[in-house]
């Protein structure tokens, strides 16, 4: 399939994967700052440049407002990522974060935001090489503007500012096939109101089942099991640091989390990031940790639901408690707050409870990408420890 843009960007391309002899790393070396482009990309006449401040809340709404109605969908056109506006802050100003990297486009006459684009920083490691790196997420393009190319351009915009910060590598993610992905995941499904999932046509009634036999098959304790199970807390942001950073480096690609980016990453926040931990009641360590991420969906043309209550597994860590166990914990808890369905990637070891938990393949996959890095070879999911929004 032709990729025009794709084959002019710093990633692996399709030809030269099995090509063994490429060694792991840059695929280009960084530019001297000097000579990084100073001024931004042109846009079609109609359109100008602009930085979404998200600390405003006027702009911040506006942001909210053009991924409400013009993010993305899932295959069948039924659902829409519905990021509530404390979660874009939250994603958006990680310690570090630029807002020149949160850049909009709006149309020069009516000043209305038709596209976005964001990178925040973060240090990932790849291997044993720790490589500073942009995250880069949210690219959205207002409907009506599809196909007039913008994203490559804003693309190339993110990538020119990034620059400027003498960063040279991103990560991002996408439901499309691109050159040329790090690794290509799975989502599973865990269904926790398998009533509303079918009503919506989320999920459909399995073959011989009735109604009132799957919500006894989806139905949980009312109370978590794990003794010391407890919300994480600031005074664990030393405790869980070290649990987590112990925990990643099994995996060839993870991020290299400090006390900073964990107290802003894990600790919880109403309605956008649960988080909760095992402290063993005998020895008050904290043994074990698991963490799940609020991303509403909107349901697209049903009379009686207007939004799909989903939580998104994120960061998990069992020493002590099995994972099987820490897991159902987390289902419980995600229960009690009313989450209609709890989302997982067969990332980590994530592979481990999703048939027993009574996890459900979804219909697509999600593809990981790293920009101006080449991997020795495609990565299995379960080497990914990485976790995007
Ligand atoms: C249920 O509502 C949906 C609304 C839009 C798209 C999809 C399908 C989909 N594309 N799902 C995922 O990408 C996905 C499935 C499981 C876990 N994380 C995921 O994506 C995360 C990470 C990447 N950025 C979006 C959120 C579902």
């Amino acid at each position: 399939k032709r990729h025009k843009f794709w084959e002019t960007q710093p990633v692996g391309q399709f030809k030269d994967l099995g090509d063994s002899s490429l060694p792991e790393g840059p695929i280009e070396p960084p530019t001297p700052l000097s000579e990084v482009k100073q001024e931004p990309y042109n846009l079609p006449s109609q359109y100008e440049w602009t930085t979404c401040d998200m600390d405003s809340e006027e702009m911040c709404n506006e942001v909210y407002v053009l991924l409400t109605n013009n993010y993305v969908e899932d295959d069948e056109n039924m659902f829409r990522f519905n990021y509530s506006k404390e979660f874009l802050r939250w994603a958006l100003r990680p310690p570090g974060f630029y807002r020149s990297w949160h850049i909009g486009v709006r149309v020069k006459t009516s000043k209305k935001l038709v596209a976005f684009i964001t990178g925040v920083p973060a240090r990932i490691r790849v291997r044993d090489t720790v490589v500073m790196m942009a995250e880069i997420n949210f690219l959205c393009v207002h409907k009506k503007l599809r196909s007039k190319r913008l994203a490559p351009v804003m693309i190339k915009e993110v990538t020119r500012r990034v620059h400027m910060e003498n960063i040279w590598q991103a990560a991002y993610t996408a439901g499309v096939v691109l050159p040329t992905p790090v690794s290509t995941c799975q989502y599973w499904h865990r269904s926790l109101n398998p009533k509303k999932l079918i009503d919506v046509g989320f999920s459909r009634l399995g073959a011989r089942m009735t109604m009132s036999r799957t919500i006894k098959l989806y139905k949980l304790p009312d109370q978590t099991v794990t003794p010391g199970f407890r919300k994480m807390e600031p005074h664990d942001v030393p405790a869980v640091t070290r649990l987590l950073r112990n925990y990643l480096k099994q995996f060839l690609v993870a991020p290299d989390f400090d006390e900073n980016d964990v107290e802003h990453w894990l600790l919880p926040k109403e309605g956008v990031i649960d988080s909760y931990l095992v402290e063993s009641p005998q020895t008050h360590e904290i043994t074990d940790f698991c963490s799940f991420y609020t991303l509403p969906s909107s349901i697209l043309g049903n009379q009686n639901h207007t939004t799909l209550k989903a939580a998104y597994s994120y960061y998990n860590v069992s020493t002590k408690t099995p994972l099987i166990q820490l897991m159902n914990d987390a289902l419980i808890v995600a229960k009690q707050k009313d989450f209609d369905v709890f989302n997982a990637l067969d990332v980590m070891q994530n592979d481990s409870f999703l048939k027993e938990l009574k996890f459900g393949p979804g219909d697509g996959k999600l593809h990981y990408y790293l920009y101006n890095y080449r991997t020795k070879h495609v990565l299995r999911s379960s080497e990914l420890g990485l976790v995007l929004l």
